[in-house]
């Protein structure tokens, strides 16, 4: 089951760490889709790629591009400053969909009421992080991840640091979260 949670506000040191809150303050599935509109599915990890649910999604959703990501100092270009802008607060104008598929990391997402929530992702989950929200992700203390990304058409992976408040895909991601 994949594990979410409430991170502690102001904490210092390595972002490869888990910062919870003490207590610790777990998010489940449901309550992660109401603060923030991110979904999330379980695919075979043991074979993620002929995996059913996957093709489900890949056809429902019209996902015609896919390729891989290698995030480790000895596979990534420029492995460092990636890093950095990978933790950058920043949102896309396009949904990031992104399947583990070796390896662990962590997508940090600002919910509804801007307090992040980190979750923890490992072979055999996808998470589709909707367009217009703030969002991060950083390597865990493994430092290694290998994940497959999709997009529909031609992928963008532009990020937008925040603020970009006034991008139209920020205001329709506002306007989806609070009519829910
Ligand atoms: C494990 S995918 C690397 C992170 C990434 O691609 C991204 O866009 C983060 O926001
Ligand atoms: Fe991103």
């Amino acid at each position: 089951m994949v594990q979410a949670w409430f991170m502690m506000e102001g904490w210092s040191g390595d972002q490869r760490e888990e910062h919870h809150k003490q207590p610790p303050e777990y998010v489940d599935l449901d309550t992660l889709y109401k603060l923030s509109l991110v979904e999330y599915f379980k695919v075979n990890e043991l074979d993620p790629l002929n995996d059913k649910i996957l093709t489900s999604i890949k056809n429902e959703r019209g996902y015609t591009y896919e390729d891989e990501i290698t995030v480790c100092k000895e596979r990534l270009l420029n492995y460092e400053s990636k890093l950095k802008s990978f933790f950058e607060e920043h949102l896309h104008t396009d949904e990031e969909i992104r399947l583990v598929l070796e390896g662990s990391g962590y997508f940090d997402v600002r919910d509804i009421n801007d307090k992040w929530i980190r979750i923890k992702v490992v072979p055999g989950d996808l998470l589709i992080i909707p367009k217009g929200i703030y969002h991060r992700f950083t390597l865990d203390t493994n430092n290694f991840i290998r994940a497959k990304r999709f997009f529909v058409g031609e992928p963008i992976w532009t990020p937008y640091n925040r603020p970009a408040d006034n991008m139209d895909c920020r205001k329709e991601y506002l306007s989806l979260i609070t009519s829910c």
